[in-house]
């Protein structure tokens, strides 16, 4: 049988029991979905857990039980989701706004309705107001990539975070010099067994999960605020089905950071993008200033569980759209013999890869963490137009083209790297981040 939305019909997704063992710093996170029943694993490091503040430990537990339910749900999406436990209304939007939004690329890429609609049954209850976290100031989680580096350098004092760490997260928390936790996420092995069986598979909304996680090891740690890195950039729509954006990026927008933020402020945790007004070349304007520039990675296809599992070296594969994209930001502000430093080749001097450059400012984006259109339109017109790229091949095959799509929107690489829009970044990391900016832009002048 399929329910409305397509797929088959399984009933309601159930989030169910979870435990939490702080002697060991185990934490289960139980759900049904048809016969089968699911359990993610979450390891934290016993030293974290202070003991205090069982009901915000409670609360932050039940978020991340919420959002993490969405790989399992994936499965057959049933469009109905009935939770256990009571959860407060924040964290219920929290929930609504991963299942449905959060999961627009799954169900466009599945051929479901999109926007996807899921319909909650849950117990509500009202949180009483909450005491900060605590003393131990910011918590930064660190994907290894370009955004996280400069929060690294903006908040010289913050503690990083990482989630199923890889080398490539650890060497730049090192190089840093910021003390990293770290928590191990193990994925239900029934889920890939089932997926493998032909159930429904896709993009999950990975920051919501990290956001969670990160608030939860927060609450534990005493940490406060938990600073993403997630850049306006991140707001554009990766295409639109029937009049309906769908983001690949959705649980890194500012419309979910707002959402997240008010559930996060239930325990006593501080929750912003230190980047928000920033574009991708902004960012890079910044990062390839830093020597930190050669201890990021930024490719997604090195994130991989056949990768992280220690299969393979981590390193830029030079042909994914995110690795397109992140060598064109930087590109614009370094050398190509600085560039070939930093990723060990240059993608520029294929031809054959002009057509994974053009899709970056094409209506449909790829389904990868890339900037906006304008600005990858703008980053090919501003290396057309300079001594030292303008004669690499994909430069050659794309400039006039480039140059034409960046016109129609009056897009340059200078108008991008000015910061703007809302944002809800407190004045201190504000200043302190302006302050490093105006340093990288007098080292590249
Ligand atoms: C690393 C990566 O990009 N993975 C995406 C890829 O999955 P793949 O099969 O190639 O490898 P695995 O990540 O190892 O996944 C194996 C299976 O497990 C499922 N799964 C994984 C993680 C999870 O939390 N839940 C799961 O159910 C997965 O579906 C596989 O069956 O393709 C998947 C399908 O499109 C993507 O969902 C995988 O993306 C990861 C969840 C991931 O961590 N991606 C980030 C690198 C990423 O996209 N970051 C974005 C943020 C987007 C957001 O916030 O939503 C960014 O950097 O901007
Ligand atoms: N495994 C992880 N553990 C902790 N935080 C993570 C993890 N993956 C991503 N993040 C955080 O989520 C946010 C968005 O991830 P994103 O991949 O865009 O950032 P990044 O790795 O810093 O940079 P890049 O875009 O160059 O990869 C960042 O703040 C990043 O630090």
């Amino acid at each position: 049988m399929r329910s409305e939305a397509g797929a088959p019909d399984t009933g309601a997704f159930v989030v169910a029991g979870r435990t939490f063992d702080p002697a060991t710093g185990e934490a289960t996170f139980t759900y049904r979905l048809g016969d089968d029943e699911f359990t993610e694993r979450l390891t934290l490091d016993p030293a974290l857990v202070t003991g205090r503040m069982p009901l915000h430990v409670s609360a932050a537990l039940d978020l991340v039980h919420l959002v993490m339910g969405t790989s399992y749900y994936k499965l057959a999406a049933p469009g109905r989701v009935v939770v256990e436990r009571a959860v407060t209304a924040a964290q219920l939007a929290v929930a609504q706004a991963a299942y449905t939004d959060g999961l627009g690329e799954f169900a466009a890429v599945n051929r479901l309705p999109v926007p996807h609609r899921v319909e909650f049954d849950a117990e509500l209850w009202e949180p009483e107001a909450a005491e900060p976290a605590g003393e131990g100031g910011a918590l930064l989680p660190v994907g290894g990539g370009k955004d996280s580096a400069l929060a690294l350098v903006v908040i010289p004092d913050g503690t990083a975070l990482a989630i199923n760490p890889t080398g490539a997260q650890r060497d730049v928390a090192r190089a840093a010099g910021a003390p990293l936790v770290e928590v191990r996420r193990r994925l239900d092995p029934l889920l890939a067994e089932r997926t493998e069986q032909g159930g429904l598979n896709g993009h999950v909304p990975v920051t919501a999960i990290n956001s969670a996680i990160s608030t939860l090891v927060a609450v534990l740690g005493g940490h406060s605020p938990v600073v993403f890195a997630n850049e306006r950039s991140a707001d554009e729509e990766t295409l639109t089905v029937d009049g309906v954006g769908v983001n690949h990026q959705y649980s890194k927008s500012f419309a979910f950071e707002q959402l997240f933020a008010a559930a996060a402020a239930e325990v006593g945790v501080g929750y912003f993008s230190l980047t928000r007004q920033l574009s991708e070349l902004a960012t890079v304007a910044a990062v390839a200033a830093l020597p930190l520039r050669t201890s990021i990675l930024s490719c997604n296809r090195s994130y991989t569980q056949r990768h992280t599992g220690g299969q393979a070296e981590q390193r830029w594969c030079l042909h994914c759209d995110k690795c397109l994209f992140t060598f064109l930001c930087f590109a614009v502000f370094l050398r190509p013999e600085e560039a070939v430093a930093v990723f060990g080749g240059n993608p520029l001097d294929d031809a054959s890869l002009a057509d994974g450059f053009r899709k970056l400012w094409a209506t449909e984006k790829p389904f990868d963490c890339v900037g906006e259109r304008a600005e990858s339109a703008a980053a090919m017109a501003h290396l057309a137009a300079s001594l030292s790229w303008g004669d690499a091949p994909v430069v050659r095959a794309l400039g006039a083209e480039a140059a034409a799509a960046a016109e129609v929107t009056g897009a340059t690489v200078a108008r991008f790297l000015a910061p703007r829009g809302a944002h809800a970044v407190p004045p201190r990391y504000l200043e302190a981040l302006q302050r490093v900016l105006a340093g990288a832009r007098s080292a590249v002048a």
